[in-house]
């Protein structure tokens, strides 16, 4: 009988800041990263996105090392989202292509946000409400692992749970998650194991 490999494995990976760390995701879990400020929570992910580079270890996606992606092909299937994600076209709907605007079409209202919001400017948008569409711009396409920094910091508690329930239903189907929070409440409410980092190094909390 074939194993299925775990969705990210990552092992020994380090940076002159960072690491090194190790650690494993399966398919479908969700995983809290806590730790104080500055501890080294928002390197960590971006390292694993190949957002900054590495000087040693390596990450494996679904049994794939990294290095048989492209780094487009690897930031496609692990996407990093920052506390503030970055637009780089005027309005919202610029940023889907029409595949993936069906794809999330009925994950819009329930994160609710109304239909319109898809074509808004993205300058007239709130920052809660631009956290949101950041997490449907990457549901959009389709990830395997979300790497999520303080994604509801912006939130308020419906709309928070709103945004948790939406991943939980995506875990469900596979997706696997590293989400960084500095509430206790919910890290245990989205992940069943925090990995905590301290001086730039990952260990189980
Ligand atoms: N590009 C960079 N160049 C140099 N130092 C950096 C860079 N990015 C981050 N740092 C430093 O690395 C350390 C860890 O930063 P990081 O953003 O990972 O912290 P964090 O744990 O995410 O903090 P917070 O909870 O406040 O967001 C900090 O001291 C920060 O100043």
């Amino acid at each position: 009988m074939q194993t299925i490999p775990p969705r990210l494995v990552v092992r020994n990976l380090q940076s002159p800041r960072s690491g090194p760390h190790a650690f494993q995701l399966e398919r479908g879990e969700c995983v809290a990263i806590r730790g104080r400020s500055g501890s080294g929570k928002s390197v960590l992910l971006r390292l694993i996105a190949d957002l900054d580079p590495s000087n040693g270890g390596t990450v494996e996606l679904d049994g794939q090392p990294r290095e048989q992606f492209s780094g487009p092909q690897w930031r496609r299937r692990v996407i990093y989202q920052s506390a503030e994600p970055a637009w780089w076209a005027p309005t919202v709907g610029d940023h889907f292509d029409a595949a993936q605007r069906l794809r999330i079409a009925t994950m819009v209202e329930a994160l609710g946000l109304p239909q319109t919001s898809l074509d808004a400017e993205v300058l007239r948008l709130s920052t809660g409400e631009r956290q949101r569409l950041a997490l449907l711009r990457s549901l959009a396409r389709d990830p395997a692992v979300l790497l999520l920094d303080e994604p509801t910091a912006a939130l308020d508690s419906e709309s928070t749970q709103a945004y948790e329930d939406l991943l939980h239903g995506q875990c469900t189907q596979g997706l696997a998650i590293l989400w960084v929070t500095h509430s206790d409440e919910q890290a245990h409410r989205v992940a069943a194991r925090s990995l905590v980092v301290d001086g730039g190094r990952v260990s189980a909390s």
